[in-house]
């Protein structure tokens, strides 16, 4: 199943600066491992914002929870999910 996801990341302004730097390197390694497993085939950073626009594509609702509930910055993010299905018109999705 594939999901289009917007994470939006609001840090704390008073965030000790080792605990971000910290917070932000375990993020980039949990995320390349994500990407790796092959359930995270795109992420995009959104222009001018601390936000980003990825596709996850995992096998249920459950599977993308667990995924996104393990990013270190999953505490400091609000998160839109929304569920993706083949449009008709889709020349990949053509006989
Ligand atoms: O920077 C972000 O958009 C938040 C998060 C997503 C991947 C990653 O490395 O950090």
């Amino acid at each position: 199943m594939l999901f289009h996801v917007r994470m939006d990341v609001s840090l704390p302004h008073d965030l000790d600066p080792g605990r971000r730097t910290e917070l932000i390197a375990a993020e980039k390694d949990r995320a390349l491992e994500l990407q790796k497993l092959g359930v995270w085939p795109h992420l995009w950073r959104v222009v001018g914002q601390y936000s980003n626009i990825s596709i996850f594509d995992v096998p249920s609702n459950d599977e993308l929870h667990a995924c996104l509930s393990s990013l270190p910055l999953w505490e400091f993010m609000t998160v839109e999910v929304t569920p993706l299905a083949t449009h008709p018109s889709d020349l990949a999705a053509q006989p």
